[in-house]
């Protein structure tokens, strides 16, 4: 047997970098599913692994029998689940450091003034509109059901879109860096338990996206004007929008009414439906 001196002694630089970049894979990995309904998956699979090493470890040997076969077809039936929060991570891996810096706009406006601005208006004329910010996840998916834009993002052209009988004002306008690129898009709509039977489409289209991917998703309610964000799979409402210019600049902001939470389980803001 190896005492630890040497045990420590034959550890060389190789293992250090593939310990390092494995437990970097792990974090990158569960900051991923964090928040996505992956997380929920990922807990039922260790409890049966459990469970699956507790029969082992007994030699109940039925259980053991059934459990086997249950993961054997059960990877087939997860990648059919996951197939969305799959391609979204290996969009997401796709993304390397030189695209980004390449799609990086040449003149920095302050897009979080036009955004804000623009649900200001939105709001205060009982506008609805769906926003998504593209972030790390490719949002190219989503474009394809839309009208592809390249346009430079301004307050006026977001008002404009989303005008009651604009051609383009039904469905969500895709953000990336300083310019819309699409307008009339169609998000897919959460998986969420429905806990509100007058739940309405656009705000469950925008958590649908924030569950799917990394966007931050405005929303802003026809029937109420209340501003709301689906972010990381969680929907909050009541916004203001200096909060929407802070939530665009990626700063933290604290909200007191969170409709949304991680479990899925989600209402509307009081006073709609
Ligand atoms: N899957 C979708 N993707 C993008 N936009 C959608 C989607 N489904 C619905 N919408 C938008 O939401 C509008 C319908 O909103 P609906 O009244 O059902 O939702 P809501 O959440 O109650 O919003 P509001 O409070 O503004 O009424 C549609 O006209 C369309 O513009």
């Amino acid at each position: 047997m190896t005492d630890p001196l040497s045990f420590a002694l034959s550890v060389t630089w190789r293992d250090g970098l593939e310990i390092g970049i494995v437990a970097l894979v792990f974090y990158r990995l569960l900051a991923f599913v964090e928040g996505r309904r992956a997380l929920q998956v990922l807990g039922g699979v260790v409890v049966l692994l459990t469970v699956y090493g507790l029969a082992n470890w007994l030699r109940l040997t039925m259980i053991r029998e059934l459990l086997g076969l249950l993961f054997t077809y059960g990877v087939f039936a997860l990648l059919i689940i996951f197939q969305p929060e799959l391609r979204a991570a290996l969009a997401h891996i796709g993304q390397v450091p030189v695209t980004k810096l390449l799609r990086r706009e040449e003149s920095l406006g302050s897009r979080e003034d036009e955004i804000a601005d623009a649900v200001e208006r939105l709001s205060r004329s009982g506008v609805g509109a769906i926003i998504a910010i593209e972030r790390e996840v490719s949002l190219d998916e989503y474009l394809e059901s839309g009208s592809s834009l390249e346009a430079r993002l301004t307050t006026d052209l977001l008002a404009t879109i989303f005008t009651p009988y604009s051609p383009l004002h039904d469905g969500a306008v895709i953000v990336r860096g300083h310019q819309i690129v699409g307008a009339g898009c169609i998000l897919p709509l959460s998986q969420g338990s429905v806990s509100s039977r007058s739940m309405g489409t656009r705000h469950r289209a925008a958590l649908g996206l924030a569950e799917e991917t990394d966007a931050l998703v405005i929303v802003v309610s026809e029937e109420t004007a209340t501003i709301s964000v689906a972010e990381g799979g969680e929907l909050r409402s009541g916004l203001t929008p200096m909060q929407i210019r802070d939530l665009v600049l990626g700063n933290p902001v604290r909200v007191s009414e969170r409709l949304g939470d991680r479990t899925g389980e989600w209402r509307m803001p009081k006073g709609t439906g």
